[in-house]
């Protein structure tokens, strides 16, 4: 598997491209989530970005620019739906201080994987918003996520009567890009640290999981950046799809 040099410093930019640059930070547009009288429950918008990025050479996917946006502020263009949105980050959260979002770290040490960021975003909403039921998982390395994400996820779990609604194309799940309900919370910390659990999509089959996906949309919507080549498909969707 091709992978940059662990030498590389963090936050450099992928081999075999120009470099993308870290464009400054952009604020988020003011959330209007889904409003009073909505259908969408109350919803906590949490982007994942806690990995370590190693196939990148390390760093932040995140601050990567795909078109000429950083990939992060594209993932909060799509959680603006949200009520709220928090950011998990591992480190010096000052990287993100453009951003103006909380930034909750993982509590549970040693890289539990996106769980643990899942579970820092299950707590924050429990202990700071009560009033979120949900939370809406995006990775911080995903830069097309469709418009109508947090509607269209609520939807298939109410439709299925599942309690957790993941994303899916070409016929596989993205478990990363999900719903879920604060109330698992306690549950989801026992399978972590009791069990060593850190597979989401394991997880998620004990509770039920309805999954989503977007056949109408002219490109995959969940393409994310783990590798350098992953990084060039992203350049070329951003140019043949400006309105991704
Ligand atoms: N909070 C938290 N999030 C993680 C952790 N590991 C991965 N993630 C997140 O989970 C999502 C999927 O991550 P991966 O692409 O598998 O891992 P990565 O660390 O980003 O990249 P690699 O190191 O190249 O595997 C991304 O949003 C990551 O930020 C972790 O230990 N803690």
């Amino acid at each position: 598997m091709p992978t940059q040099p662990t030498s590389s410093p963090p936050g450099r930019s992928p081999p075999g491209r120009s470099p993308p640059g870290r464009s400054p930070p952009v604020s988020p547009s003011p959330a209007p989530g889904p409003g009073p009288g909505s259908a969408i429950p109350p919803t906590l918008g949490l982007v994942l970005a806690g990995g370590r990025a190693m196939r990148l050479g390390g760093g932040d996917k995140g601050l990567l620019a795909v078109g000429g946006r950083p990939i992060l502020a594209r993932v909060l263009a799509r959680l603006a739906a949200c009520d709220a949105v928090i950011l998990n980050a591992n480190g010096d959260p000052a990287r993100f201080a453009g951003y103006g979002l909380p930034v909750v770290a993982d509590d549970i040490q040693n890289f539990a994987g996106p769980l643990a960021g899942v579970l820092a975003g299950l707590d924050w909403a429990a202990t700071q918003r009560p009033d979120l039921a949900h939370v809406l998982s995006a990775p911080a390395d995903c830069p097309f996520l469709p418009a109508d994400l947090l509607a269209r996820l609520h939807a298939v779990a109410r439709d299925t009567g599942r309690p957790l609604a993941c994303a899916g194309s070409g016929g596989r799940r993205h478990p990363v890009v999900a719903l879920w309900p604060v109330a698992l919370r306690h549950d989801l910390r026992r399978a972590v640290i009791d069990e060593g659990l850190h597979k989401v999509g394991a997880w998620m089959d004990r509770h039920g999981v309805a999954v989503a996906d977007w056949p109408d949309l002219p490109f995959d919507p969940f393409l994310n950046v783990n590798m350098p080549e992953d990084f060039s498909a992203a350049e070329r969707l951003a140019a043949a799809h400006p309105e991704a």
